[in-house]
């Protein structure tokens, strides 16, 4: 593993009431059907807590190859969009992404943020760098944005050979929401194995077997009722932050 220096410490974290896939999914069409948010709004706020997160845990200063590159690896669903979101804001904040993007669904909302990426010269990869160590060789950090609360059964392609590589890098991995390749709840200790998870909303079940140096928790826009009526038992957010490091 590349010696990334970071300035906050970090843990594993046991969360008091971690939701069950059902209510993660549940949580998410109340923002949208009764709370009458917008995906591209809690989008925006998801994915700019991300690169916060990447920032605060892994400073451009840390990184042993400057500008600080990144290689973001984004799935097909809202996951996905998030790392988009992610790659643009690391992008103001002084980094180097790179997008790999190889399914995209044909919604106007991806498709804008696939366009705002490009004219911010954020180069996209056609192909997954079939091989670890150029990827250990080209970059300093991998965000894992290729699924979130919505994965279920076995990894179809091309995502499980991208795993099956992701498994091998020996530079730290970022997941967002959830470790790709894991069970929602259950984990999933032969996928990869995050040096850090950026939990959304509130850390799910699954966060539970995460053993990498950070947990952050992002996506402050969870209303107070919301968060009650699902017990989610939030720790408090510090002052104006849009994340929060967890123990
Ligand atoms: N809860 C919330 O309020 C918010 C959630 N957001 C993000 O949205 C995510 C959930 O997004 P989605 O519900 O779109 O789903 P995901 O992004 O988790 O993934 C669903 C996509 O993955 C595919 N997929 C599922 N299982 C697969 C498998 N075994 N092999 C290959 N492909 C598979 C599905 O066909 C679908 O295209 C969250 O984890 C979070 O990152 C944020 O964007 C905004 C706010
Ligand atoms: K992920």
């Amino acid at each position: 593993r590349h010696a990334l220096r970071s300035h906050v410490p970090g843990g594993s974290c046991r969360f008091a009431s971690p939701p069950s896939q059902e209510e993660a999914q549940a949580i998410d069409q109340e923002l949208f059907t009764e709370y009458k948010f917008s995906v591209d709004q809690l989008m925006e706020l998801a994915g700019l807590s991300c690169a916060t997160a990447i920032a605060k845990a892994y400073p451009p200063s840390s990184f042993p190859n400057s500008p600080p590159t990144v290689l973001i690896v984004c799935g097909p669903g809202n996951n996905g969009g998030d790392g988009l979101v992610c790659a643009r804001h690391l992008k103001m904040f002084g980094y180097e992404p790179t997008v790999h993007y190889p399914k995209r669904p044909g919604k106007a909302l991806f498709e804008g943020l696939t366009t705002q990426c490009q004219k911010m010269d954020i180069p996209f990869l056609s192909e997954f760098p079939s091989e670890a160590t150029l990827i250990d060789e080209l970059y300093g950090l991998v965000v894992d944005a290729i699924f979130g609360f919505s994965f279920k059964g076995a990894v179809r392609e091309p995502f499980g050979s991208i795993l099956r590589t992701l498994e091998q890098v020996t530079v730290p991995i970022a997941s967002i929401d959830i470790p790709s390749g894991w069970d929602v709840e259950k984990g999933n200790p032969d996928s990869i194995q995050p040096d850090m998870l950026i939990s959304l909303t509130a850390p799910k079940k699954a966060a539970q077997h995460f053993a990498g140096r950070y947990h952050f928790l992002g996506g402050r826009f969870v209303p107070m009722a919301l968060q009650q009526k699902y017990s989610l038992h939030l720790p408090p957010y510090p002052e104006t932050d849009c994340v929060l490091q967890l123990p």
